[in-house]
């Protein structure tokens, strides 16, 4: 991940990435979401939320809305960092998902299961389908224009996924509470129109781009910082009021 990062040394109420076009430094906003720090530390690290229905929305939550700007139905989203296990181009072992925008607050992608993905011989590992899953309903995001993470998640293997198969993943935003995006996915094989071999649901966290600033490790940061390709795709997430 490798989003706005000079936003390391500046204030929490506004990250600045350089323009794709200038040297001129522009304002990334994400969408309106609390500044508080992550609570996950060592003193709330045992914190219980409830396990089953906090994936399900709560009678009040919203629609989730596709922003205007989201990316056209068919059109293919790329990565939002190369490196990223789920879809980067530049991850040698990771999944290269190709995900595609869909009509509404939802996206399609292909992932092909290769020998490195192995668990049992010869079939793909449970934690491998996972993340395939927590990736294609995490690039929701290019269709809200926020950012988000992965808060809870939650998967079904149905059935067996050989090495070689093709898994045709599907994943949609079914609605939206504060800061929580409700999301649900499936991954079908022999076809877009085939049995369901995984499917999940989980919930993502709305964040700000300090999120990875402020956590990752510094010279992913800084490589992120000199990389114009990152920031042209950070600042797709920019939020205009
Ligand atoms: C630039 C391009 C980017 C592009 C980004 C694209 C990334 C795609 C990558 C794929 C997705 C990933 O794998 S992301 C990587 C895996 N995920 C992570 O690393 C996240 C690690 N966790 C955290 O950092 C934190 O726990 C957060 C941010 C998720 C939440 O912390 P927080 O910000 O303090 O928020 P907090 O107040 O605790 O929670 C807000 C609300 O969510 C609820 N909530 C929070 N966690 C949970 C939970 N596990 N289960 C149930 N509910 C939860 C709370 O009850 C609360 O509800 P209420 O009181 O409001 O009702």
């Amino acid at each position: 991940m490798r989003p706005a990062c000079h936003a390391r040394t500046r204030p929490r109420t506004g990250v600045r990435v350089p323009s794709s076009s200038s040297a001129v430094n522009s304002a990334v906003r994400s969408a309106h979401v609390s500044t508080a720090r992550p609570r996950n530390t060592p003193e709330t690290s045992g914190r219980h939320h409830p396990p089953k229905t906090s994936l399900t929305p709560p009678p009040g939550a919203g629609a989730a809305v596709r922003h205007p700007d989201a990316p056209a139905p068919g059109e293919l989203l790329g990565s939002h960092y190369g490196q990223c296990f789920g879809c980067g181009a530049d991850q040698a072992h990771g999944l290269h998902l190709e995900i595609r925008a869909g009509e509404g607050v939802d996206v399609t992608a292909e992932f092909r299961v290769r020998p490195v993905h192995q668990g049992a011989p010869g079939l793909a590992h449970g934690g491998v389908l996972s993340t395939a899953l927590d990736e294609t309903m995490g690039s929701l995001c290019w269709l809200m224009h926020t950012i988000m993470v992965t808060g809870r998640l939650e998967t079904d293997f149905v059935r067996p996924v050989p090495v070689d198969t093709v898994l045709h993943l599907s994943a949609t935003a079914s609605a939206v509470q504060g800061r929580k995006v409700f999301t649900r996915a499936t991954g079908r094989i022999g076809g877009p129109d085939g049995p369901v071999a995984v499917r999940a649901e989980a919930l993502f966290i709305k964040v700000q781009v300090e999120h990875f600033t402020d956590h990752g490790r510094d010279e992913e940061i800084k490589a992120a910082m000199a990389d114009p390709d990152q920031v042209r795709r950070a600042r797709a997430f920019e939020v205009n009021p």
